[in-house]
């Protein structure tokens, strides 16, 4: 489906680009309906533009009041900035998407203001393969018109959920950072199996392999986690003897520590940041 959207990235960084790459290969935009900004890296705009064949322009080049819809993609301790940067140039009927960690869409709207209609969006890296879990939470002006077009315009980067906005650090800490944990696992796979001899070509493979083939079954069978685990399991065997040295080493609890830490990080900075607007 194509459609006239037009759509302005404030922040052209990691997440703007893997964004940009899922739309861009769907086709529901062409490329020129899109443009990236940055605070003053012109060489990053262009390696984008010569990437997707989008617009890399210029901040003070862009005409925001040309744009459906805006996402700020800049990293939260230069959210103010970002968006007081934007606050006079749109209006209300555009909706402003912010991916920033920790920006409520309450911090959101009272620093736009003007009943600005507003959407807090949490996607993953994998967005550039189309592979995203994204989670999306309304401001309280925006119209069911805006979410709707939210969700087909996120629905390019992958799956979207839309969730209560007080579960939205706990999805950080699963899914916006959930990338980042299953790289660490595949480094120490990779190290492993390197020690004991493997190529490093063949170690990536075989990991990356291993990840996506359990990450399907569990996306495809109806059997729990644990089922699927009790079933890899012999007794005595070797699944056993590894699970057994995992949990010996703190697995589950390093698990649950990890996804804790990233929520904890989410709901400090939304306290941080209430404390510089109020
Ligand atoms: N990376 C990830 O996996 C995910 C990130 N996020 C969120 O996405 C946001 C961006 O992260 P990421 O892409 O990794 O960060 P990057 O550091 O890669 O990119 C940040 C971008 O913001 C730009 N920028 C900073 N201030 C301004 C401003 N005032 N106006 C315009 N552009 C500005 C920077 O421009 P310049 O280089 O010119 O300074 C840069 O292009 C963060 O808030 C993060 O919480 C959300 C989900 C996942
Ligand atoms: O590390 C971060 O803060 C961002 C938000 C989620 C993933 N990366």
């Amino acid at each position: 489906m194509s459609t006239n959207l037009r759509v302005a990235f404030i922040g052209a960084g990691n997440m703007a680009e893997a964004m940009i790459s899922g739309i861009v290969q769907t086709g529901m935009l062409a490329p020129h309906q899109i443009v990236a900004t940055n605070r003053n890296n012109e060489d990053r705009l262009l390696e984008l533009h010569n990437r997707y064949g989008i617009q890399g322009i210029e901040r003070d080049k862009v005409q925001l009041s040309s744009y459906d819809v805006i996402i700020l993609a800049m990293k939260p301790k230069d959210a103010e900035n970002g968006f007081l940067s934007i606050k006079d140039e749109i209006v209300p009927e555009q909706v402003v998407m912010s991916v920033l960690a920790g920006i409520s869409t309450e911090y959101m709207e009272e620093i736009l203001q003007d009943r600005q209609q507003v959407i807090r969006v949490m996607p993953n890296t994998s967005s550039m393969l189309r592979q995203s879990a994204t989670a999306i939470s309304p401001g309280q002006h925006v119209t069911m018109k805006n979410v709707n077009v939210a969700k087909s315009l996120l629905a390019c980067i992958g799956e979207v959920y839309m969730i209560e906005e007080d579960q939205m650090d706990l999805f950080t800490g699963i899914a916006g950072s959930g990338p980042a944990y299953f790289y660490y696992l595949m480094e120490h796979i990779e190290k492993t199996a390197l020690a004991n001899g493997m190529s490093a070509i063949q170690a990536r493979e075989i990991g990356a392999q291993t990840i996506l083939g359990a990450a399907k079954m569990m996306i495809e069978r109806e059997e729990s986690p644990t089922q699927l685990r009790q079933n890899v399991t012999s007794p005595n065997g070797t699944t056993a003897a590894g699970l057994e040295a995992l949990a010996q080493n703190g697995g589950g609890k390093a698990i649950k520590a990890a996804i804790e830490g990233a929520m904890n990080r989410s709901k400090e900075i939304t306290s941080k940041l209430q404390k510089i607007t109020i």
